[in-house]
């Protein structure tokens, strides 16, 4: 890329202490490393990815041992989330030296004791951190409000929504946005990332106000900004919030600059269109989530968000990247943008959720497939069911060979209206479409609950792929299962899920993962068309 139009994204792809002397210089601020903060500085000066879990206890102890002989020199511990804690010692500080002295070595156990506590606690989640001074993980929705005094709508909500305690993803991050740190997040599918940011934003936000919107969410999808304003509003409900979803019908009728917005949440393309037309301002927002952060930095997408991130120029801004899959691409980039970032990864970087049964099928050929799945059907299934396929035509095709059975099928793809999509999304939501026949356009962050089977009717285009698309099932904890055919032609491409079947606990015979490595570039080989004639012509 020219020198001059180097994006604000793009820029310091490797990360070059030299060129960013600020950002470098705030990650090496850290006064007191703690455990966490230790791991922090080897994932900022080494890129490491998530350390297992023996690591993290390997680490945790020797940490601990090098910090107790530091802490005996220090007078403060800027710890977060202690804060009353820290108030109630330091009052006494001045009324006695002697005393004070004590409640200092008291506070100083305390807090010892207090990281031993949170690395315990982290330990048995499986949540991984990095970064300075990390906050406690939630032990409770209740912490909320003793630790950061949350407003009681929030806590309201949250039981009417049936939550009766964070997920691992929600216990650690929704204290680091709420500590007014950025965070850098990577959790399996249906984990409940999106109250993760949407909650602790909410607080920050405490009420609505004129002030131009304040923050933005950006999805990769409409379905996916439409599903998480969904959420936000019910999340907000009993307070005045403007949450907006901003459309391109919106985007044509109305001027955002002018528009009350507390939340704005749409597509890179759309905002980025806003604010090329002087629609939208957006030099107020205090946070900015990119959610699916590595299908928002994938070539298509990364330049209208590098021109959101842009846009969005107050110099106070909380940037979030969220996703289930972050590539080290994708770590090294976020780097270079985010300022003293806490890294959340819960449990693998890149899995699967665990929750999620998974089989491969060998079916040959393409002709294989079409029996294959009428097999399924034909051996008692259990709707609704997603199928995916590779690409528009192969949907329309596959819903053609399907739509005159029994099945009460759909069919989803980028070549439909706006509201036809929302149809199709809404009609497999509410029962009416069992068996919904789908592209990538809804592989990603879709919550459909009730999914009890993914068919990869196709094989994936990525091992990132897989692991969305099969997350549409087994989401909150519930279980699934993820059939993926596959032919001669994706046999060379069967390591890659192979070996993220492993990693989540399913079994996969060994000559999978001796298969040699394949360098993934979008698997997306020609098939066949998928048609019953010409089987059943040959056949008559
Ligand atoms: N604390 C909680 N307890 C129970 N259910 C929850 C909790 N938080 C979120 N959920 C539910 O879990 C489901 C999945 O949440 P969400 O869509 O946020 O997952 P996600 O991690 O963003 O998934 P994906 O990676 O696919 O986007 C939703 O139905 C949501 O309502």
């Amino acid at each position: 890329m020219a020198k001059s139009d180097a994006s604000f994204l793009f820029a310091g792809t490797s990360f070059d202490r030299k060129k960013f002397p600020t950002v470098f210089s705030k990650f090496k601020e850290k006064k007191e490393p703690d455990a966490d903060s230790l791991e922090g500085q080897k994932f900022i000066e080494n890129g490491e990815s998530a350390l297992t879990n023996e690591d993290t206890e390997i680490k945790f102890q020797s940490n601990n041992k090098k910090k107790r002989k530091r802490k005996t020199t220090t007078t403060s511990d800027p710890v977060e989330g202690f804060s009353v804690f820290r108030s109630s010692k330091s009052k006494k500080v001045k009324e006695d030296e002697q005393d004070g002295q004590e409640e200092t070595d008291e506070a100083k156990k305390e807090y010892h004791r207090q990281l031993e506590r949170d690395a315990i606690f982290r330990k048995k989640l499986n949540i991984h951190v990095s970064g300075s001074n990390v906050p406690s993980p939630l032990q409770s929705f209740a912490e909320l409000k003793s630790r950061y005094k949350c407003k009681s709508y929030i806590l309201r909500n949250l039981a009417e929504l049936g939550f009766k305690e964070p997920t691992p993803i929600q216990r650690q991050a929704i204290p680091v946005l709420l500590s007014g740190r950025e965070c850098f997040a990577c959790a399996p599918t249906g984990s409940g990332k999106t109250f993760a940011f949407v909650c602790p934003i909410l607080m920050r936000l405490k009420r609505a106000s004129d002030v131009g919107v304040r923050a933005v969410f950006l999805c990769p999808t409409r379905e996916l900004a439409a599903q998480t304003a969904r959420e936000c509003k019910k999340l907000a409900r009993g307070k005045k919030f403007r949450i907006k979803l901003m459309t391109k019908q919106l985007v044509k009728g109305a001027d955002f600059s002018k528009l009350p917005c507390d939340i704005l949440i749409s597509t890179p393309f759309r905002v980025q269109f806003a604010v090329r037309k002087r629609k939208l301002d957006l030099s107020k927002v205090e946070f900015l989530v990119l959610d699916e952060s590595d299908k928002l930095f994938e070539l298509g997408l990364v330049k209208q968000v590098d021109s959101v991130v842009k846009a969005c120029s107050n110099p106070k801004i909380l940037r979030s990247l969220f996703s289930a899959t972050l590539p080290d691409t994708v770590e090294d980039l976020a780097r270079t943008i985010m300022h003293d970032a806490v890294r959340v990864i819960i449990g693998r970087k890149n899995s699967a959720s665990e929750s999620i049964k998974q089989k491969l099928v060998y079916v040959g050929s393409e002709d294989g497939k079409r029996l294959a799945l009428r097999q399924i059907f034909q051996e008692g299934w259990n709707p609704p069911v997603l199928v995916f396929v590779q690409n528009k035509e192969r949907g329309k095709e596959l819903y053609n060979e399907l739509k005159f059975d029994d099945l009460r099928a759909d069919v989803i793809h980028a070549d439909l209206s706006q509201i036809q999509r929302e149809d199709a999304v809404n009609n497999f939501r509410a029962g009416k479409t069992w068996v919904l026949i789908a592209t990538d356009v809804i592989a990603r962050g879709m919550d459909f609950k009730g999914v009890n089977c993914v068919i990869n009717y196709d094989f994936p285009d990525s091992a990132a792929a897989y692991i969305h698309r099969i997350g549409r099932c087994g989401r909150a904890g519930r279980s699934g299962e993820a059939i993926t055919l596959y032919t001669e032609a994706d046999v060379p491409y069967l390591r890659n899920v192979a070996n993220v079947m492993t990693a989540s606990g399913c079994e996969v015979p060994s000559w999978m993962l001796s298969l040699p490595k394949k360098k993934w570039k979008k698997h997306r080989p020609q098939r066949e068309a998928i048609s019953t004639n010409s089987v059943d012509e040959e056949e008559e």
